[in-house]
């Protein structure tokens, strides 16, 4: 065995640094992007090549500081030079960044990422985690719980809590991190605070992402928030703009299951519309089970409009009160999902909901431009979508998706500025709340 050492820079924010074999200092290039502020440590890179070839197989980097700095590190695959059964047919690597990773929800969502089950298992990818001051040694910690976990594609993590070093060249942005609602606050309140820090990240993506970059919005209120990002980042694709409306699908497809009696694999065509909060509608009028009309079989109207729309809209509440906080694990099941729905064709038949920019969408009689409403689409895999075209809108989705487009437009006109328009009140209203768990506090 050879034993070979490199010294490269490695910086406060930047956790693994990904170096090649024969000392590339691909982890040096790394850590110099990074800002002058970051603070500089020096690291040492020691590479092993395996049975005397020349080929590194792994190169780990700490800081001298290590002691103390927790969160940088490297763990090191020379892919380009690879030749071995894992990894020869290896797409590319991909950066995901990630907000809020040291929040509730990416303490589940990370390890899916980078286990491979969500952009497949000949995927690798960079993750670069965005955290807030509190949570920096928190962010360590996952950072710490990563190195642990010894995935093969997971080539490289960053650390950080400035939008502009961890946005760079992202290819995914999993806008996750959000304030939750302290007491007594009202839900303006809510919408100008959360709105701020997605007005801010929508101007990094902007100017550092890559120009497809992929956008999830799941911080809440996370339609609202989507809008205000997107209109912050001129220079990307509206298109690529999505709130998380996942869950709310998911949620529904269980309980028509359920109802049926038939394994949830046979659920198909289930759509929410609108908003995610207790205004979203879940479509029981075109979902499928069995590939027949879901109404057919359940044959229960008063059941799907008065049980299941409301059990299904009010399903985060009720979590809570059992649970004791809000939903984490499904929340980042349904967030795998919709990341597969774009990455993976859509079946026959089928669709996915997601929340997107409303102009030029096919429902114009009832869902007006300028906002993001969630629809229904379907993908061939390439990460855009098309929203579906042939969803019947009868006289009871209309006027439930009526109902979610007014709350979107009353929340829309509360944060106008925060996109350099003006005109319209903030007239949300808070006696009849109508947020999802996770942006109440004094719920937990
Ligand atoms: N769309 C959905 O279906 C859905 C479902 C569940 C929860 N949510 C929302 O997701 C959000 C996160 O939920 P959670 O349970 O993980 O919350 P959490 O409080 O456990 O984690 C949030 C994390 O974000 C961090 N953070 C705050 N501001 C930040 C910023 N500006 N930049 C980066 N990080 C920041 C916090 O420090 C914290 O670590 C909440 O807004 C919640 O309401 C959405």
């Amino acid at each position: 065995m050879q034993t070979t050492v490199f010294e490269a820079k490695a910086v406060k924010f930047g956790t693994y640094a990904c170096g090649k074999a024969h000392g590339s200092a691909a982890a040096a290039v790394r850590a110099g992007a990074h800002n002058a502020s970051s603070f500089q440590s020096k690291a040492v890179f020691q590479s092993k090549a395996r049975n005397g070839s020349s080929r590194a197989q792994t190169v780990l980097v700490r800081a001298e500081d290590a002691d103390t700095d927790y969160s940088v590190f490297s763990l090191s695959y020379d892919i380009e030079n690879a030749s071995d059964e894992l990894t020869k047919d290896w797409k590319p690597t991909i950066n995901v960044a990630v907000s809020g990773a040291a929040g509730q929800i990416s303490n589940h969502l990370l390890f899916m990422l980078a286990s491979g089950e969500v952009y497949g298992k000949d995927q690798p990818i960079n993750l670069k985690m965005l955290g807030s001051t509190g949570s920096y040694e928190a962010l360590q910690g996952v950072a710490m719980e990563l190195e642990d976990s010894l995935y093969p594609l997971l080539r490289s993590v960053d650390i950080g809590i400035n939008a502009e070093e961890i946005f760079e060249d992202a290819d995914w942005a999993l806008l996750i991190g959000a304030k939750p609602r302290g007491p007594g606050m009202e839900r303006s309140d809510l919408l100008e605070m959360n709105g701020s820090i997605f007005s801010a990240q929508g101007k990094a993506l902007d100017k550092v992402a890559k120009k497809d970059v992929k956008v999830m919005v799941v911080g809440n209120p996370c339609n609202t928030n989507a809008l205000i990002c997107q209109k912050n980042a001129p220079s990307l694709d509206p298109k690529n703009f999505h709130a998380l409306t996942r869950l709310d699908e998911n949620r529904a497809k269980s309980q028509l299951a359920l109802k049926a009696g038939v394994f949830y694999t046979e659920v198909s065509n289930v759509a929410i519309w609108g908003n995610h909060s207790t205004t979203q509608v879940p479509d029981y009028v075109n979902a499928k089970i069995g590939g027949a009309p879901a109404v057919d079989l359940i044959d229960d109207l008063e059941w799907c409009q008065e049980t299941m729309t409301p059990l299904v809209a009010t399903r985060g509440g009720a979590l809570i009160k059992k649970w004791g906080r809000s939903s984490a694990a499904s929340t980042a099941v349904s967030i795998a999902d919709a990341i597969r729905a774009l990455v993976v064709p859509t079946a026959e038949g089928d669709c996915f909901s997601t929340a997107v920019i409303t102009d030029g969408n096919p429902y114009s009689d009832n869902i007006p431009e300028g906002i993001v409403f969630s629809m229904p689409a379907t993908s061939t895999g390439d990460g855009n979508y098309e929203i579906c075209e042939n969803f019947v809108i009868d006289e009871w989705l209309e006027k439930k998706i009526a109902a979610s487009v007014e709350e979107l437009s009353k929340e829309k006109d509360c944060v106008k500025h925060l996109f350099g328009e003006y005109g319209g009140a903030c007239d949300v209203d808070s006696s009849e709340d109508t947020s999802l768990p996770g942006d109440v506090q004094d719920e937990l």
